[in-house]
């Protein structure tokens, strides 16, 4: 299948007069770990760049007050952990709590692959089925099309870079464009969900369609771009995209901030949160065409 090039963008909802923060959807974001709780503070910020009315960041309670002084405009929640501050199995109860009050669930980054760090995700997604996911990063290590995912009522977006997309396909990397959207759609038939493929010209696709992102440049070759993508693309489907729409759109406006940052700082000195700096910019683009 031909990757269709992302230039007709789906549209961003217009906000409403008289819209609140409940209008735009909560965003309980589930990531961190001792170490990485800069992804936390990564999605979590680009997730409120991104129009989400309110987001949630839950991670090991260790590492709480680093995430919330990473943002004063998302609430944090701190999760019992294992010893080696990581989420781990017997702390998802409290997570289903924070799951069940929100519109869309982004786990994943920076969580790490401690002990039963699996097994606490694989538990979330099980118990909380009617919740749009954006799975990044760690919390792919979840699933697997050996294991599948419990039968959701709700959309389940996959963002894995190539090397994730190996571990998760089992299959040698594709060393031709053909040979990437033949397997990125297939594995996204087989599995139900949309899959966004990272990297140079990033694939979105549903097993039905197949588009190519046109933003983008290697400055985003850097630690925490993914973090940021994750964030971009729950607050989309928090403000009533569908998910395959909320991927395609989340591509281009995360790979337009990558572009604008390079305008201004270029590509050798960009960092993830310039991306997010640059989120507003790319935003106000869209805004034109309301
Ligand atoms: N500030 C933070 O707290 C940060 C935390 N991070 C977290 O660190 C954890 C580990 O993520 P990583 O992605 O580094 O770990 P992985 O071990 O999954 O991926 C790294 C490896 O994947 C392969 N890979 C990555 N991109 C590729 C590409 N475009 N083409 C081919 N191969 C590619 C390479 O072999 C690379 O060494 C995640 O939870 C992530 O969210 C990172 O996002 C960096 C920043
Ligand atoms: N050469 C490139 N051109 C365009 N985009 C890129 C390039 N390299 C990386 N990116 C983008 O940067 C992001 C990197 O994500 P990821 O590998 O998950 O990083 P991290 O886990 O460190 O946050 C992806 O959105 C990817 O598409
Ligand atoms: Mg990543």
């Amino acid at each position: 299948m031909d990757a269709t090039p992302i230039h007709e963008l789906p549209r961003l909802p217009r906000r409403a007069a008289a819209g609140h923060k409940g209008t735009y959807g909560k965003v309980l974001v589930v990531a961190g770990s001792r170490g990485m709780s800069g992804a936390a503070v990564l999605c979590g910020r680009a997730a409120l760049r991104a129009g989400a009315g309110l987001v949630q960041v839950a991670s090991p309670v260790d590492v709480q007050e680093v995430v919330a002084a990473g943002c004063p405009a998302y609430m944090t929640t701190g999760i019992r952990q294992h010893a080696d501050g990581s989420f781990g199995d017997g702390t998802a109860e409290e997570t289903f709590d924070l799951a069940r009050s929100a519109d869309v669930l982004a786990i994943g980054p920076g969580l790490g692959r401690g002990q039963g760090t699996g097994t606490f995700v694989r538990s979330v997604l099980d118990e909380i089925t009617d919740k749009p996911v954006v799975l990044d990063a760690d919390g792919l290590f979840a699933v697997s099309p050996f294991t599948g995912v419990a039968r959701r009522t709700a959309p389940l977006v996959l963002t894995p870079h190539p090397g994730e997309f190996a571990r998760l396909t089992g299959d040698a990397a594709p060393t031709t464009d053909a040979e990437r959207h033949k397997q990125a759609v297939a594995f996204a038939r087989m599995f139900g969900c949309v899959l966004l493929l990272k990297g140079s010209g990033t694939l979105v696709t549903d097993g039905a369609n197949l588009y190519r992102n046109t933003t983008g440049n290697p400055g985003m070759a850097t630690g925490g771009s993914g973090d940021v993508l994750t964030g971009v693309i729950a607050a989309l489907i928090g403000q009533g995209l569908g998910a395959l729409d909320a991927a395609v759109l989340g591509a281009w406006v995360h790979g337009r901030a990558g572009d604008l940052g390079a305008g201004a700082i270029g590509q050798t000195a960009l960092t993830a949160p310039d991306l997010v700096e640059h989120l507003p910019a790319a935003f106000r683009e869209l805004e034109t065409h309301w």
